[in-house]
Formats: structure tokens, C-alpha cells, sequence
């Protein structure tokens, strides 16, 4: 059953020049986690300040836990969770204060649901005295999370709440995720992380306010239309100018150690077939199966580049998204 239903749903700002979310529609199934995947400026903040009412759309419907944003607003305020992109928590109230003030704004005692947040608020105990605004990003995060817990929300809208986080804080942060999912919470967050939209059951890739695909992961891991190759060299920044002037390359990107290369030909017959997995560093060794990719090496190498390395990889989201941008 859905828990939240968003229907054509339209945002513009300054009088309709900037279409924030562009004729949006989906659903999210109660007890989901699903994320909202899109760079800055893709409209997912848009989109959510609808869902929680605090933004009126220009069109379009939607619904959260069967009410309705505009007519139910009042209902739909009571019973979701939202915690925001920026810290929003009072940074002169103590840990203990903020966790308080919010129980009590929501009619309840954080004694009444304190099972909800328990494995978040213990990690934050030692520090429930000290001052929001002297917490660190982690801490704050974690602080937010339970502020936005603290009435029991039947959904939880979380709209980027690792960014700026680091790594064992976003690590541990998606631990929580998988906790609260187990209360039976439905969670709606967005993210411009692309490596954590593996983590969700289901994504939206979102771009100028438009939704390009909406699927679990590997399904949309699985719909990537070309073979994709991982190629570096000695230099880096000359082999990006390479493959870019390549009559035979289709699309070039640079992503982290290695530039990732689709062909113009896709290897008709192997067109279709299922990559199941990366096949680890190493030269390029089928050069029969993938003859571009050979001749491609062979070029290369001709033209001075040292350490070539070709290989057949398995697409990650971003790969997908850049490929559905295109
Ligand atoms: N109050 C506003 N007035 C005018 N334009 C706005 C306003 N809020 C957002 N926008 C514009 O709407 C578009 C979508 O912004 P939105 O904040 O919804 O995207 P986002 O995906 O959440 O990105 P970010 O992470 O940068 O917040 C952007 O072009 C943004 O500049």
C-alpha cells in the first residue's frame, strides 16, 4: 500500500521562471525506504517541502499517510517526521532541551517514545548537557534524526541528511536507517550521494526537476544500455583528450582513478548481455570478444601512453545516471 502518493505534482518559483519540480509523480510503499537522487538544484528540497506542507504546489496532488498536503496540512504536521537539510535544531538549547522542547510541541514526553530513539540518543547521552551548536556534524545529525523521531512520525522525510557528514557518521547514520525501517517507518530521503542510493529499496534519479527512471537499484543498474569500460594511463589528464577525440568512443567520464568509456558500437550480438561483475585490475585480456576495446589499447598505446589498463566494468549508479542525463 502507498504510503505517500505524489501525482503531477508542479513547483515554479519567481512568478514560474524557475520550475523547481517539473510535473513530478510516484510512490512510496508504507515501510519503504526510498531515495530521492539528484545533484543540488535538482529539486528534491522542493519537492519534499511540499510533501511536509510547508511549500504550496502550483499543481498536481499528493498525499502522505492518506491525507492530503493542502486540504489535511494540519493532520499531515502531526504525524510525519521531517528533518531538514540545514540544521534547524535551537544551538543555544542543550542536547537534552532540543529532544524536549520537540516532545512537547508534539503533545508527547520523550519518556513515552524513548524506544523509538534509544539506539540513536545513547550515543548522544555523554554529550546531553552540551550546548546543539557545539556538537559536531555527527553529532548534530544523530541529534536532529531523534528530534525528528521523537513523536513517532508514520513517514520520515530526511532530505540530505549526510551531507557534509563524514564517512563513519554517514556510515553509521545508515545503520540507524535500517533500525528505524524495522519499526515499520516509511522513510523518503534524498541524497546527491550516488554511492548511497544502493542503500535504498527504491530510487528516483532526479535532474531539473524532472524524475528520469524510478527503480530498485540493480534493475536500474541492469537497464544500462552499452558495455562500459574502466581505462586509465599514465596520464590521466591527456588519455580524458584522448578518448574524447576518439571517432569510436560513445561517452567518456572521468570518475576517481580510472575514466569510464562506452563505444559507439555496443557489441551487437553482446548487446544484451548481463555484467555480473567488475573482473578486477589488470591489461585488457578478451581483445577477440571486445575488439574496440583492443584496438582502442592499441591506439593508445601508439600514441605514447604508458600502462594502459582496459577493463569490462559493471555500472554503478552514477554511471546509469550520467548515461540517462545524456
Ligand atoms: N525560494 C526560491 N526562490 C527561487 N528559486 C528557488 C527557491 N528555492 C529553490 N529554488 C530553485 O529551484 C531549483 C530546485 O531547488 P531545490 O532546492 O528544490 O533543489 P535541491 O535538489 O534540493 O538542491 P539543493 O541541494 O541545492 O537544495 C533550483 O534551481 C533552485 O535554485
Amino acid at each position: 500500500m502507498a504510503d505517500v502518493i505524489v501525482h503531477n505534482i508542479v513547483k515554479t518559483y519567481n512568478k514560474g521562471k524557475v520550475k523547481a519540480v517539473n510535473d513530478v509523480s510516484f510512490e512510496v510503499n508504507k515501510g519503504e525506504l526510498f531515495g530521492l537522487i539528484g545533484p543540488d538544484g535538482a529539486g528534491k528540497t522542493s519537492l519534499f517541502r511540499v510533501l511536509t506542507t510547508l511549500l504550496l504546489p502550483d499543481s498536481g496532488a499528493a498525499s502522505v499517510s492518506g491525507c492530503d498536503v493542502v486540504k489535511d496540512y494540519k493532520r499531515i504536521r502531526e504525524t510525519v517526521g521531517y528533518m531538514p537539510g540545514k540544521f534547524s535544531l535551537y544551538q543555544d538549547l542543550s542536547v537534552e532541551e532540543n529532544l524536549n522542547f520537540f516532545a512537547t510541541v508534539f503533545k508527547t514526553t520523550v519518556k513515552e517514545n524513548y524506544d523509538l530513539v534509544r539506539d540513536i540518543y545513547v550515543q548522544l547521552e555523554p554529550f546531553k548537557n552540551r550546548r546543539a551548536g557545539k556538537l559536531s556534524g555527527g553529532m548534530k545529525q544523530k541529534l536532529a534524526l531523534c528530534c525528528a523521531l521523537i513523536h513517532r512520525p508514520t513517514v520520515l522525510f530526511l532530505d540530505e541528511p549526510t551531507t557534509g557528514v563524514d564517512v563513519v557518521s554517514r556510515k553509521e547514520f545508515w545503520e540507524m536507517l535500517k533500525g528505524l525501517r524495522q519499526q515499520g517507518i516509511t522513510i523518503l530521503m534524498s541524497t546527491p550521494y550516488m554511492d548511497e542510493a544502493t542503500l535504498c529499496e527504491r530510487i528516483a534519479l532526479m535532474q531539473n526537476g524532472n524524475i528520469m527512471t524510478i527503480d530498485r537499484p540493480d534493475t536500474i543498474i541492469k537497464q544500462f544500455p552499452e558495455k562500459l569500460f574502466a581505462i586509465k594511463a599514465n596520464d590521466m589528464g591527456g588519455l580524458l583528450n584522448a578518448l574524447r577525440s576518439n571517432s569510436q568512443v560513445k561517452s567518456c567520464f572521468s570518475f576517481g582513478a580510472f575514466h569510464h568509456i562506452t563505444f559507439k558500437d555496443s557489441y551487437g550480438s553482446l548487446k544484451n548481455e548481463i555484467i555480473t561483475g567488475g573482473q578486477g585490475p589488470g591489461p585488457f585480456e578478451n581483445a577477440a570478444r571486445y575488439p574496440q576495446a583492443a584496438a582502442l589499447l592499441h591506439a593508445l598505446q601508439g600514441a605514447g601512453f604508458k600502462n594502459v589498463e582496459i577493463k569490462l566494468i559493471t555500472p554503478g549508479i552514477e554511471d546509469c545516471f550520467i548515461d540517462l542525463m545524456n
